[in-house]
């Protein structure tokens, strides 16, 4: 199970001076963040280790001086810090997130996956062409904030449209905190246009839907060809042949790229914040509204509705802060629904169990 995987990482360098301890670190995405929360003896005892991709038996980790498979870590996820416990590498400490990607997961039960931990950019991909959708893009950005990830619009396909600058302007009517780039990703654009926040040690992510070009933008910033759909072959307990993605490249002297699986469904989970900060004009007008629980459709003294009347605020904007509203409402209160249902299965069963007690012991 455990393999070399040296070739994605930076080559050492021969005499690496006092600061060797750390500089593997570094390079891997260690930060203050981190160290300020573990005493020196901790350091020692327990080595830092990153989390560079999960498995569904087995955590590849790396560190200084280390690089293995480990059992998996409860409630870690790929990006995360552990304090590793080689006694026992599954009771390892997960240091607190600086971020934190989730989302709900397909199907029934609907619960929450943690899909990366520890990004600090998440580039929102879409190209300058029919795939462009202030909606969309407004869902990636939300879900960035609510992660506490910062995020940059990143339009693609500059090169094929007549008018790259209309598509920014439209994308730069999202929020003023959201940077907008516009380029072609194949060739040198990326690296250059990219290079704020692509720094050595930080961590950076893709979000867009298919095509848009981000495995072209992820091999780009990599510097090779193929580094995004690169595969391992790997044994899987029952000695089948899965293939994986590697998930965290260390690109050679520069940032680290956060690739998973997960990243590519992503959708809208408990985003309220995330919603809240991106609309947060809107919710100031709403606040400003005669009535605390007016709908802004025909209520007097709606302050959204006097916005729309006096063009300050585009109907398109309100729409889509109604819809993103809706669906987090729903979202929120399908969670809410199964936590409720599972409390109520919950005391059934131990109404169930005490009734039997009961019975064994004679008391009915
Ligand atoms: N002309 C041009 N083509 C691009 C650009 N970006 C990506 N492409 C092409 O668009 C196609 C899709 O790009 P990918 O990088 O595979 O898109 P993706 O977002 O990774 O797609 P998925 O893997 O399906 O999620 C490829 O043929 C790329 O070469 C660009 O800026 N300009
Ligand atoms: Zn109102």
């Amino acid at each position: 199970m455990v393999r070399n995987y040296s070739d994605f990482f930076p080559a050492r360098p021969k005499n690496d001076g006092p600061d060797k301890n750390t500089s593997r670190l570094l390079s891997l995405g260690w930060q203050p963040y981190f160290a300020q929360q573990i005493s020196s003896d901790e350091l020692t005892a327990t080595p830092p280790v990153r989390v560079v991709e999960v498995h569904r038996n087995a955590f590849h980790v790396v560190g200084e001086g280390l690089d293995e498979a480990i059992l998996p870590v409860r409630n870690a996820t790929v990006g995360d810090w552990l304090l590793l416990d080689r006694a026992h590498p599954p009771s390892s400490r997960v240091l607190e997130r600086q971020s934190l990607l989730k989302r709900r997961a397909p199907g029934t039960d609907r619960q929450i996956q943690l899909i990366a931990a520890n990004i600090d950019t998440v580039f929102v991909v879409s190209s300058c062409n029919q795939d462009f959708n202030i909606a969309r893009l407004e869902r990636y950005i939300a879900l960035a904030f609510e992660a506490g990830i910062d995020p940059v619009i990143v339009l693609t396909k500059s090169d094929l449209a007549s008018d790259p600058e209309n598509y920014v302007d439209q994308a730069r009517t999202i929020s003023n905190s959201v940077p907008v780039v516009t380029l072609d990703a194949r060739g040198d654009e990326p690296g250059l246009k990219l290079a704020a926040w692509c720094k050595p040690g930080k961590t950076v992510a893709f979000l867009g839907s298919s095509g848009v070009g981000k495995s072209t933008l992820t091999n780009a910033l990599s510097g090779t060809e193929d580094i995004a759909t690169q595969a391992i072959r790997e044994d899987d307990a029952k000695g089948r042949h899965t293939t994986t993605h590697r998930q965290l490249h260390v690109v050679p002297g520069g940032c680290l790229v956060l690739d998973t699986p997960g990243m590519r469904e992503l959708q809208l989970t408990d985003v309220a914040a995330g919603i809240d900060d991106l609309f947060s004009d809107l919710n100031e007008l709403a606040s400003r509204c005669r009535f605390t629980d007016c709908r802004h459709e025909t209520e007097p003294g709606c302050a959204v509705q006097a916005a729309l009347a006096d063009g300050t605020l585009e109907p398109g904007r309100l729409n889509r802060w109604r819809k993103l509203k809706a669906e987090e409402a729903f979202n929120s209160a399908s969670l809410a629904e199964r936590r409720s249902k599972d409390r109520a299965f919950g005391k059934m069963v131990r109404s169930v169990m005490k009734q039997k007690k009961q019975k064994t012991w004679g008391l009915e």
